[in-house]
């Protein structure tokens, strides 16, 4: 199968790219290089454009042949959508937009869509499944879910067919070192904490304790981008025209804060020194995924679901390449 990856020089969007393309499938990166690194990606065709392109995007479709597109590419910051609302709404809206008219343009009726757990905002049960009430907290989880309706709707109006993954929180690099994390700035906990041993911060802020979990911090749960790549393989192969399908992908286990920055230290072998702090605006205390759908439907199994295991690869990319891409 040709697939187009919009975004697919990214975090997640390289780990699934790299992976669907070592399975036997032709891919090819569509990215305007904002966040991501061509690096990510060396040995494989990428397009640099904005997916807000409708027409490179339609003949990037047409000359590549595609079958199918996994769809990534977005503006991703919880806190910077609370500021910057119009951004998140052209980014992540207007151009998955864009996207579904290029498709249509060149024929390519299959897509899967890179949703997100945040759609669930608040969860009054221990796990999230896919019948968990949709209540977004944020801007930029918003605007996944308006994509989410928009990509349903012409899906059922022209012909398409498309699964939805709702992601928990990506972790983790390549076993083998050849990608990993590197985002300017940061903003994700794993590879802040990591900072630290590497002498590259002090400290680690923890964004409240008052939280009503065990211990006061927020969970969260911990997917490595190995298994959500392989889960995007499983979705993609079982996509048709017609399909309208939606997935949580997430090991089903959450970890606190707390729990992470000692796990890191395990990891690091080393005390990691962390300063307690207001909470982050947007903050659910906890988001734990039902795996159940996605493991009876596609028979997807995590293979890291030890945090020790997870985080040991982001350790060994972080200490590899303390500058990421650019050594
Ligand atoms: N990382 C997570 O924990 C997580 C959780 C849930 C959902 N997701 C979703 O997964 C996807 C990838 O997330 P990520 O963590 O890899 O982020 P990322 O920022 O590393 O990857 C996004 C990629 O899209 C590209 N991009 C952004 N806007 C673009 C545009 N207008 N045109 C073309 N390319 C553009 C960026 O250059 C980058 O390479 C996003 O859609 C995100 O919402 C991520
Ligand atoms: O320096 C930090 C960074 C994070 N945290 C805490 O660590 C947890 C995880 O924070 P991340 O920013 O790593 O992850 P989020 O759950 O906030 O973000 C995830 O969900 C978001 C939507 O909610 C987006 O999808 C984002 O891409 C994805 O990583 C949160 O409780 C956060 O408050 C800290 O305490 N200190």
């Amino acid at each position: 199968m040709k697939i187009l990856i919009t975004g697919g020089a990214g975090y997640v969007g390289s780990a699934c790219l790299r992976y669907v393309a070592e399975q036997g499938h032709e891919v090819m990166a569509y990215d305007n290089l904002t966040m991501g690194h061509a690096q990510a990606v060396e040995g494989h065709p990428i397009v640099q454009g904005d997916i807000a392109d409708t027409e490179l995007l339609t003949n990037t479709l047409r000359d590549f042949g595609a079958d199918a597109v996994m769809h990534f590419a977005a503006a991703t910051y919880v806190g910077e959508s609370v500021q910057n609302p119009e951004l998140y709404y052209r980014n992540n809206v207007g151009g998955t937009l864009s996207l579904l008219n290029a498709m249509r343009a060149a024929d390519v009726p299959r897509m899967l869509f890179s949703s997100t757990c945040a759609a669930y905002g608040m969860a009054d049960s221990d796990t999230m499944s896919e019948a968990t009430p949709l209540d977004p907290f944020s801007p930029y989880a918003r605007t996944k879910l308006a994509a989410e309706w928009m990509i349903r709707d012409f899906a059922h109006a022209y012909d398409m067919g498309f699964t939805l993954l709702r992601y928990f929180n990506a972790s983790g690099a390549d076993a083998n070192g050849r990608h990993g994390e590197d985002h300017t700035p940061e903003s994700h906990l794993i590879p802040l904490v990591l900072q630290v041993p590497l002498s590259q911060r002090n400290k680690i802020m923890v964004f409240g304790e008052d939280y009503p979990t065990p211990d006061g911090t927020c969970i969260r749960d911990y997917v490595h981008t190995h298994d959500l790549a392989s889960a995007h393989l499983l979705a993609i192969e079982a996509t048709e025209v017609g399909t309208d399908e939606v997935f949580n992908i997430g090991t089903g286990i959450g970890q606190s804060v707390m729990q992470i920055i000692e796990a890191c230290e395990r990891v690091a072998g080393q005390s990691i020194a962390r300063e307690v702090v207001a909470r982050r605006p947007g903050d659910p205390p906890k988001l734990v995924a039902d795996p159940t759908k996605i493991k009876t439907k596609l028979g997807w199994e995590p293979q890291y679901t030890d945090i020790d295991a997870n985080i040991a690869t982001a350790w060994a990319w972080h200490k590899a390449r303390p500058n990421g891409y650019h050594g």
